[in-house]
Formats: structure tokens, sequence, C-alpha cells
């Protein structure tokens, strides 16, 4: 059993960082933490949703997932985050919601939060990387502490290799292209352990 409180906090329009993140959420409460899963609020247009038939499925099918808050930062001792690349960058409705914590920011309550981040896009070399660099850009300026992979376990060289996150191709059809469900849960689990021994 761990002390520590882990938010898996995840946009996903077709359903990939869903994934990620469900995976995440199971490792944490293997290892211990009490977890919860948010998503974050989507604020595309209904028509953009409805344009794209594995969107509007999504959407639907997560209807009743809690939607992230600056609370649920509060309660968190450790934070895992999922989002696709957007042309190298984290998608808009992620940003807006960073926009929201500068209250918290402001009174300290996001330092020394345990940090870790995933990503996907339709090209190996389509983003990936630069996507979770961009999700930790945000989180130096919290004070938190990032707790990337690295090379810490030999899961993470099937899963393509990514030491800052683990992150997956998808196919046209929406398919993961990369085995990484072993890489997801090898940096949830550590990012866990990270946490339980910040905390003490
Ligand atoms: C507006 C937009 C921009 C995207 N930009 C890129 C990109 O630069 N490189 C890439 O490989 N994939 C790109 N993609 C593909 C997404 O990253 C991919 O659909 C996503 O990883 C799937 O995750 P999800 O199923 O959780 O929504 C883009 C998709 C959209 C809608």
């Amino acid at each position: 059993m761990s002390n520590v409180k882990l938010a898996v906090i995840y946009y996903s329009s077709t359903g990939t960082n869903h994934q990620l993140a469900t995976w995440a959420k199971e490792a944490g409460e293997a290892a211990g933490a009490e977890v919860r899963l948010a998503k974050i609020k989507e604020t595309a247009p209904a028509e953009a949703i409805a344009s794209n038939p594995l969107w509007q499925k999504h959407t639907d099918a997560t209807r009743d997932i809690e939607e992230a808050t600056p609370d649920l930062l509060d309660w968190a001792d450790a934070i895992i985050f999922s989002v696709p690349t957007r042309y190298g960058h984290v998608p808009g409705q992620f940003q807006q919601f960073l926009d929201t914590t500068g209250g918290l920011w402001g009174q300290g309550k996001l330092v020394n939060k345990v940090v870790s981040a995933m990503s996907s896009a339709q090209n190996p070399h389509g983003g990936q990387e630069a996507t979770v660099l961009a999700v930790y850009t945000s989180m130096f300026h919290w004070g938190a502490i990032v707790a990337a992979p690295g090379y810490s376990d030999p899961v993470l060289f099937a899963a393509g290799g990514n030491p800052y996150g683990t992150t997956v191709t998808v196919d046209q059809d929406g398919n993961m292209v990369e085995s990484v469900e072993p890489a997801v849960r090898h940096q949830a689990k550590r990012t866990v352990d990270i946490a339980s021994r910040i905390k003490g």
C-alpha cells in the first residue's frame, strides 16, 4: 500500500490517450496509490466532433468520466498527463486547462507535484517527443518534479525507447502501432514510487 494520491489526466479525441491513461490508472492502483482518472474538458464545437465518427463515438463513450479541475491537481501528490500531438504541441483543450491553474500556482500549491507525461501521434516522428516536452515546460514553471522514465526498465525499448515519456503511433484506423502497455504500466509505477519517496 502506498500513501500516494495519483491523478491521471488525459485529453483524447479518438480514444488512444484514454487507453494510455486507463493503463496508467490500473498500474497506479496496482502500486497501491489512490487514483482518480479525469478527462480534460472538451471545448471543440459539436459540429467538429460530429464530423469525425471516431471522435463522436469516443465522446459519447466517455461522457461519465470526471472532468479535470484545479481542485484535482490540489488533491494529487502525483499527476500523469496523456495528450495527443497537435502539430508537435499540446491540444488547445489541454492548454486551456493549464490556463485555469494560475490560482493554485500563485499559492505555491503546484510545487513538488510529481508529474509524468505520455502522448501519441499519427507518425513516429510527427511530434511525439516534442509534445511530452511541451507538457514538461509548463511543469518546470509549476516547480513540479518531472518523473520521466528515462531507460529505467527494458520494457521501454520495446515501446520505442522514448525516455521522456511513453508515446505511441496511431494508424489511420486509430490502432496503436507499437506495444506500449508495459511501458505505460512501468511509467505509472515509477511515478507512484518517486512520489511516495518525496511524500515520505
Ligand atoms: C489538428 C490536429 C493536428 C495533428 N497534428 C499531428 C502532427 O503534427 N503529427 C502527427 O503525427 N499527428 C498529428 N495529429 C494526429 C493526432 O496526434 C492523433 O490523431 C492522436 O495522437 C490520436 O490520439 P487520440 O486518439 O487520443 O485522440 C494531429 C491531429 C489533429 C486533429
